[in-house]
């Protein structure tokens, strides 16, 4: 990585979180029907690991979603560009995404997956940035909590690139 970046969390901080929120979530859908729904493109890398270090039986599906295009700002529409196909009344759905920053996605995704009639909705995110809120949803699970920066490592992009770098960082001058 050039020196102009600088890392906020460390690709072992991120190892660490990653197998305690899979211990929690191990403990929690013990007696469940888990059926994790990851939000491509940006939860490619935490779904593979979380889903490594969840010791159930667990079912793994994909969306893909997309608001902000290249910008940093969400656009607050939510498209769904890949839907998820399959039925998924008998389950418990766990939507694993990278991060929650404006709400939009997680919470316009709770929304449209509830209508499929799951026994139950959580969602489950590496980081959130609460103050970017723009509408109300509090993550049931997440690792970090973040300040106001725009991220990216990690499965997180800058320009549809960096999401393969292992550290979560940021541009010192952007
Ligand atoms: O809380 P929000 O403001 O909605 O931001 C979070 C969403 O934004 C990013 O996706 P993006 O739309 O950039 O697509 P990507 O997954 O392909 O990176 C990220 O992966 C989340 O899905
Ligand atoms: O901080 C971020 N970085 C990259 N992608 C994002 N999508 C929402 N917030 C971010």
């Amino acid at each position: 990585m050039d020196e102009k970046c600088k890392v906020v969390i460390s690709k072992e901080e991120i190892a660490d979180k990653v197998k305690e929120l899979g211990q929690i979530i191990t403990n929690d859908y013990k007696d469940k029907n888990l059926l994790v729904v990851s939000l491509l493109k940006g939860s490619f890398i935490f779904t593979a690991d979380l889903v490594r270090k969840i010791n159930l039986r667990v079912r793994v599906e994909f969306m893909t979603t997309s608001s902000y295009g290249s910008q940093e700002y969400s656009s607050g529409k939510v498209r769904v560009v890949n839907d998820l196909h399959a039925n998924i009344e008998d389950y418990d759905i766990l939507i694993v995404d990278d991060i929650v920053d404006s709400g939009n996605t997680m919470k316009f995704i709770m929304e449209y997956l509830r209508k499929r009639n799951p026994k139950s909705v959580k969602s489950c995110v590496l980081l959130d940035k609460p103050e970017r809120r723009e509408v109300e949803i509090e993550p049931d699970y997440y690792g970090f909590r973040i300040p106001d920066l725009f991220i990216a490592g990690y499965g997180l992009n800058y320009g549809d690139y960096y999401r393969n770098v292992e550290d979560i960082f940021v541009f010192e001058d952007k």
